[in-house]
């Protein structure tokens, strides 16, 4: 039995790193493999697409981001989910689709160079205030051109992730999107924590959050 793919998406500073550690700890606590990872990956290619948004735009930060990917999947998304472990992941292609479109690429194209990506089984969206989001994102620091804009650039930003959360739906994924509004990151963490459970008894087969050797030892 293979693992499951579950991948938060969002704008900068809305709290998918934050509550990505906290559901990643809470499953950990309940006994499940969690595999905890995110885009652009901590490889070369990985660090040159998220410190590289000065130099790389448009089609080319496009194709970046997309072989960083590919890279991730096959070095450690796939291999993660064959050994039955729950892989979490800090953005994924809703990314791709709000930032790149953003950058002037066509949404055809977008989706064209990531044909191949896998298609996670769950992809929670969290969408909270524009101008909280950014405050929060440049008061830990901007190191990606996407970061800068005022409140105008958050908003866009927002709008299109709720456009791409419907895109998603439509395109047939399993979307769920959280809004964080004023909760505490634990209490985020907690709310996501009852679509992700949903999904681990939905096609379980029985599994139990121990049963990982039962799991991995599936097909
Ligand atoms: N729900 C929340 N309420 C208040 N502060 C939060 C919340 N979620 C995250 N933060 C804080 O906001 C900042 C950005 O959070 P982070 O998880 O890094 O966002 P993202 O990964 O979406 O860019 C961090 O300083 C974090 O501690
Ligand atoms: C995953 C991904 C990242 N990127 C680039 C631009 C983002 O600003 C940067 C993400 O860097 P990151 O450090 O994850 O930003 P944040 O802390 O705001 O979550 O990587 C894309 O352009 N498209 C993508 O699909």
């Amino acid at each position: 039995m293979t693992g499951r793919f579950i991948v938060v998406d969002g704008p900068s500073g809305v709290g998918k790193t934050t509550t990505t550690a906290l559901l990643a700890d809470a499953l950990a606590a309940e006994g499940w493999q969690v595999y905890p990872t995110k885009e652009p990956t901590r490889t070369k290619l990985g660090e040159t697409a998220r410190y590289g948004t000065d130099d790389y735009h448009g089609l080319t930060l496009a194709c970046l981001v997309a072989a960083d990917r590919y890279h991730h999947l096959e070095a450690e998304v796939r291999p993660a989910l064959a050994a039955g472990m729950i892989v979490l992941c800090d953005r994924y292609l809703a990314t791709s689709l709000v930032l790149q479109r953003l950058d002037g690429v066509d949404p055809a194209f977008i989706w064209d160079i990531n044909r191949f990506a896998d298609r996670p089984d769950l992809t929670v969206i969290l969408t909270g205030d524009p101008a909280r989001s950014r405050e929060r994102a440049a008061a830990r620091g901007i190191h990606s051109r996407f970061h800068r804009g005022g409140p105008e650039a958050g908003r866009r930003e927002m709008e299109l992730y709720v456009r791409v959360s419907e895109e998603l739906s439509r395109a047939g994924f399993a979307v769920h999107v959280h809004h964080v509004g004023e909760q505490s990151p634990d209490a985020v963490a907690t709310a996501l924590l009852g679509p992700v459970r949903a999904l681990l008894s939905a096609g379980s087969d029985g599994q139990t959050p121990t049963g990982s050797a039962a799991r991995s030892s599936e097909s």
